[in-house]
């Protein structure tokens, strides 16, 4: 040891050396052994919470998401009226770090309203001005906190996953599941409380997502006006849609439905779909075909992310044809492509330009026909959504889209007839005491008794309801008036009422609410629900907020009607509005002036119809005009175009003659005075020549090379052979006499006998060799 100690002692130094790394050792120690234990102790604490995981994706994240901002504000929710309410409040308060939002971020969160709250203190206390706007508290992110809950602490974290989606965790401490489940049910209870009033509205974005946009205020039913039995139709026919999943499932036929409202421009068309979202308690998708961004796959994805039970909406769908939809060379006739391979490069290079060439606003718009087909019933297409399209020129939609099994339903919508201006009045004016007979007018006694009210705010509940009034409306009330507004497609052929291969007359039609996710039938069985407090349409926490104070001093201030009174007064309205010239939309615009003045509204209508018609008419007389003035200027602008085309053709051949005539002398002056240089060229060697001739001795036969001597009386070669010998003495003599006759006149050419080469071309490219002769 003394031995392994004396080696080591040189190598690790004196004292201090291992004082250091004692110190290392032991340092290193405390911090392992800190290490361990928080992660043993965050071990051990995290082994008795129970954690549920919500993806950003599913619903129940949108359902907590909501109940936790209402958490931060339960007890400002309820202004001070529900005692209950305030004594169950602040759990969200103790939070010491949230985020806010005046924007919801998801469904349910309505961004828009009034709030007070008694902490505050009355400085802040801005009840007074329910318009402005409101403030969303949510958990912030990559924070833990804690809630207390009906006996529990709940620890909420809001993160983000790796594929940038955000995740809800909450956890608690318990034996069992049961209280995380009825938190998630509880959640839900409060969003459909919240649904009961509202509906959510999405839109697609250009990353192919589904953004929310706006939770609006449900339109009752009754207020849209329209020919008796269409409402009742179309509510029918898709309650018993959704409620026929396995009927569809059976006989293999993709479950889905679509509707198409076409008609002119403010018949009530998405008035309507709003109306049905809200008493289907839907949720509406929207998609504008004629955005610059759309393309088939973008498409394709948003269509298959459109959840079960939802409406998509194609709003407009002419518009979107006339500005990017082309119908492809190689789709069949029914619209689709052949399959699924992209044609050949060169037939989509034509397609690709002649789109091009039809519209040059389509920017990023790549949607084609067969794409948006595809898209709407290809296998990727969601099922069990309603399609809803409007368009108000039906006439310009391709067949392929619109044929039966894509628009399996179809509704013309007009100007307002008689009935409707009537009913519209009714609708404005408040009557004295309810009118069972003007009801039993819009609505048939056996469509009424099929429609249950619903009780509970259930979503589904309100499915399990539903019993087809399709086939009775059409039965019943569709035989009558409003048959000429609702148009059927072949498709529409279906089993009659009564038949036995009638989805709703099915046993296998779902009989009990229709779950939304797996987790609801588990939450609804084990948990003891008779103690949870009562929520939905009788929570005051989520009913609309009331009317602005305008508003209701108007309605204060209106007398209502009798019965008789308001039933003379619609009369004479009707009758003086004429059938189907103006649209509904006119005549609200007119009522709307006249809300406080139902008399006023019925008298002066008839003065209202001929200032419109005077206003059209005028209206139409400037169009006319506008469109020959128009005219002329493009008469005119054709005319100019054609001579400013025919002066620069003139200029171009005029242009182009000038050019002719001046390469053309360029040409002539440059052969002459090529001419010339030969000339003068033939006279300088004529010249050198004779010189030659006269002093030079006769070549001898033997080695003799053949050089070319311009005769100077023949003015033409000769060819005379000289020995290499006397070529080489002739260069030398030659060479020097060049540079004295250079050192002479400085010209060597002047007046001197030269040898040259048979062209000029060759001296001028110095291969001329000779040698001056002195004189
Ligand atoms: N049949 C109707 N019943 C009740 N209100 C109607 C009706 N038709 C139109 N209106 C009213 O007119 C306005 C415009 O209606 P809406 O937007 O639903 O018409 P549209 O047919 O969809 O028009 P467009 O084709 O131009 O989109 C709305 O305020 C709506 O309340």
């Amino acid at each position: 040891m003394d031995a392994l100690r004396s080696l080591v002692q040189p190598l690790i130094g004196g004292s201090s050396m291992m004082d250091g790394m004692k110190l290392v050792v032991i340092g290193g120690t405390v911090e392992t052994a800190r290490r361990v234990s928080s992660s043993a102790w965050t071990h051990f604490v995290n082994s008795f919470f129970l954690t549920a995981h919500f993806s950003e994706e599913d619903l129940p994240y949108d359902w907590l998401m909501l109940w936790l901002s209402r958490r931060a504000f339960f007890a400002s929710d309820v202004r001070g009226t529900d005692s209950r309410a305030h004594s169950i409040s602040p759990e969200w308060q103790r939070s010491r770090e949230f985020e806010t939002t005046t924007r919801a971020s998801h469904a349910g969160q309505q961004a828009t309203g009034w709030e007070e709250d008694p902490d505050l203190g009355s400085e802040f206390d801005d009840s007074a001005n329910p318009s402005k706007t409101r403030v969303i508290f949510q958990p912030t992110f990559d924070t833990t906190h804690t809630i207390y809950w009906r006996g529990h602490w709940l620890r909420v974290r809001r993160s983000r996953g790796t594929d940038g989606c955000e995740i809800l965790s909450v956890s608690v401490v318990a034996r069992s599941n049961t209280i995380l489940k009825a938190l998630v049910l509880q959640a839900k209870r409060d969003y459909e409380a919240e649904a009961v009033h509202r509906i959510q509205i999405y839109f697609a974005d250009p990353h192919g997502s589904w953004r929310w946009a706006d939770a609006r205020h449900k339109r009752p039913l009754g207020t849209i006006v329209l020919e008796p039995g269409v409402k009742e139709m179309l509510l029918g026919d898709a309650r018993d849609f959704l409620a026929s999943e396995k009927w569809y499932s059976d006989r293999g036929v993709p479950w889905r439905r679509g509707y198409l409202l076409h008609g002119v421009p403010g018949s009530g068309k998405s008035s309507l779909i709003h109306a049905l979202a809200g008493e289907l308690m839907l949720d509406i998708y929207v998609v504008s075909l004629s955005s610059a961004w759309i393309s088939d796959s973008v498409l394709m994805g948003l269509m298959g992310r459109v959840p079960k039970g939802a409406i998509l909406l194609l709003e407009d769908l002419d518009a979107a044809f006339t500005r990017s939809v082309q119908r492809r060379a190689d789709a069949d006739d029914d619209g689709k492509e052949q399959g699924p391979e992209q044609p050949a490069g060169s037939k989509r290079r034509s397609r690709e330009k002649e789109g091009r060439e039809r519209n040059e606003m389509s920017d990023l718009n790549t949607l084609s026909l067969s794409g948006l087909l595809n898209a709407l019933d290809g296998v990727a297409a969601a099922e069990g959504r309603i399609l809803f399209a409007t368009t108000n020129h039906l006439e310009k939609l391709d067949p392929a889209l619109s044929r039966p099994g894509r628009m399996d339903v179809w509704v013309e919508f007009r100007n307002a007839s008689k009935w409707q201006a009537e009913a519209l009045f009714r609708n404005f004016f408040p009557s004295a005491e309810p009118e069972d007979d003007d009801l039993a007018t819009e609505f048939d006694e056996a469509a009424l008794a099929e429609i249950d009210i619903p009780t509970t705010p259930s979503r589904a509940s309100r499915r399990s309801s539903s019993t087809s009034s399709l086939w009775s409306a059409f039965g019943g009330s569709g035989s009558g008036s409003s048959a000429s507004m609702v148009s059927l497609p072949s498709s529409m052929a279906m089993p009659s009422s009564g038949s036995s291969t009638h989805p709703s007359s099915q046993s296998t039609a779902p009989s009990s609410p229709a779950p939304k996710s797996s987790q609801e039938p588990a939450a609804e069985q084990t948990m003891p629900l008779g103690d949870l407090p009562q929520f939905g349409a009788s929570n005051t926490a989520y009913l609309p907020p009331p009317p602005a104070p305008e508003i209701l001093a108007a309605h204060a201030g209106l007398r209502p009607l009798d019965a008789k009174t308001l039933a003379v007064l619609a009369k004479r309205f009707a009758d003086a509005i004429p059938e189907g010239e103006f649209s509904v939309a006119a005549l609200q615009g007119y009522l709307l002036k006249n809300k406080s003045r139902p008399e006023a509204a019925a008298e002066e209508a008839s003065n209202w119809v001929t200032a419109e018609r005077e206003m059209r008419e005028r209206l139409m007389r400037e169009r006319e005009a506008r469109e020959v003035r128009e005219k002329i200027e493009r008469e005119r602008r054709k005319k100019a175009a054609a001579e400013r085309k025919a002066k620069e053709k003139a200029e171009k051949e005029k242009k182009a003659r000038e050019e002719k005539e001046a390469k053309e002398k360029q040409e002539r002056e440059e052969k002459e005075k090529a001419e010339a240089s030969k000339t003068e060229t033939t006279g300088e060697v004529q010249q050198e020549t004779k010189t030659a001739t006269a002093t030079e001795p006769a070549p001898s036969d033997s080695g003799s090379e053949s050089v070319v001597i311009v005769e100077p009386e023949a003015e033409t070669p000769v060819v005379a052979e000289a020995t290499k010998e006397e070529k080489k003495v002739e260069d030398e003599e030659s060479s020097e006499s060049e540079s004295e006759s250079e050192d002479e006149d400085g010209s060597q050419r002047q007046g001197a006998p030269v040898y040259v080469s048979a062209s000029a071309q060759a001296r001028a490219q110095g291969q001329s060799w000779g040698r001056s002769v002195p004189q």
